[in-house]
């Protein structure tokens, strides 16, 4: 069964079928249920595949309706045709096919980015409501699209690198139509500490070096390219380089070292 829903009824449909996936995702377990409810917004949607017995059911709506975590490393309308070409680029990466047709994983991972981590993270749910309930991811906290940091980070474990293509928001202003010293150091610093834990399990960072060679225009879309130096013992140093999307330019460069900790460092403050 297809609905397709007329906007006056939009709220009260969104609120029934939101029930509806809770109710699904905890409870049916032998009816004979299938739907296939669909609802298209500008802020795009998300889906919410269930496979359960033989009961087959997708209901696809709009963030924040839907009861999944938004993942903000995906496209979305804000995204100009830089920004959307290398997501493609390194995206098709991610996944390839051998000659027997199967899938498997490619050289690259796209990593997912939601505005809690910690609460998505097997039983950070706890941990969560113990750490600040309200605390939200820094670079993930504009809502409007394509107004702050929009980015998406790929990971290549095999050289142990990592890219992300970052596109700077009219939100980000430092000098006139430029980007903001510091948007740009907490980008350096989110993708070099990603880039850390990824390699090294939870880190903090306890040095970063920054040197701004050009700016960065706004609305434009760079890359920043991050490597590992070296790993010494609970030190993990990286580097990293944001250019411009063809590498041609040089905008900035840094040097960053990371620590390893435990969850107790996190506790104790
Ligand atoms: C998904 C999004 C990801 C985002 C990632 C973002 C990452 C972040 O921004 S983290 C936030 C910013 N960072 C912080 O707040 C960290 C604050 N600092 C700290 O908590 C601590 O100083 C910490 C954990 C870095 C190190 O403390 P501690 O674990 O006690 O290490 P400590 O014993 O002092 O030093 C260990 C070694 O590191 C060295 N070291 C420590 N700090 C530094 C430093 N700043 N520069 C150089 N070396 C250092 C020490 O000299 C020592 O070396 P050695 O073993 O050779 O003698």
């Amino acid at each position: 069964m297809k609905v397709i829903l007329p906007a006056k009824t939009r709220g009260g449909v969104q609120q029934m079928a939101r029930g509806l996936c809770q109710i699904m995702g905890r409870e049916i377990s032998k009816g004979n249920f299938n739907t296939n409810i669909r609802q298209m917004t500008p802020r795009g949607t998300l889906q919410l595949p269930w496979s359960i017995n033989s009961v087959r059911t997708m209901a696809v709506l709009p963030w924040p309706f839907s009861f999944q975590p938004r993942d903000f490393s995906l496209p979305n309308s804000s995204w100009g045709s830089d920004m959307r070409r290398l997501y493609e680029h390194y995206n098709s990466q991610c996944e390839v096919e051998t000659d027997d047709g199967e899938k498997k994983w490619g050289v690259w991972r796209r990593l997912p980015s939601y505005n809690r981590s910690l609460k998505y993270a097997t039983g950070g749910v706890y941990l969560s409501k113990i750490i600040q309930s309200k605390a939200r991811l820094f670079t993930r906290n504009i809502r409007a699209q394509g107004a702050g940091f929009e980015y998406v980070v790929f990971v290549n474990k095999q050289e142990q690198k990592c890219v992300c293509v970052f596109q700077a928001g009219h939100l980000l202003e430092g000098p006139p139509g430029h980007v903001h010293g510091g948007a740009i150091a907490t980008m350096i610093d989110t993708v070099t500490g990603t880039h850390a834990t990824y390699l090294s399990g939870p880190v903090m960072t306890a040095n970063l070096n920054i040197n701004y060679r050009s700016p960065i225009s706004l609305g434009s879309t760079v890359l920043l390219t991050c490597s590992l130096d070296k790993k010494e013992g609970r030190k993990t140093f990286v580097s990293c380089q944001v250019t411009n999307t063809d590498s041609s330019k040089l905008h900035t460069e840094a040097t960053g070292l990371f620590l390893s900790i435990t969850m107790g460092h996190l506790l104790g403050g």
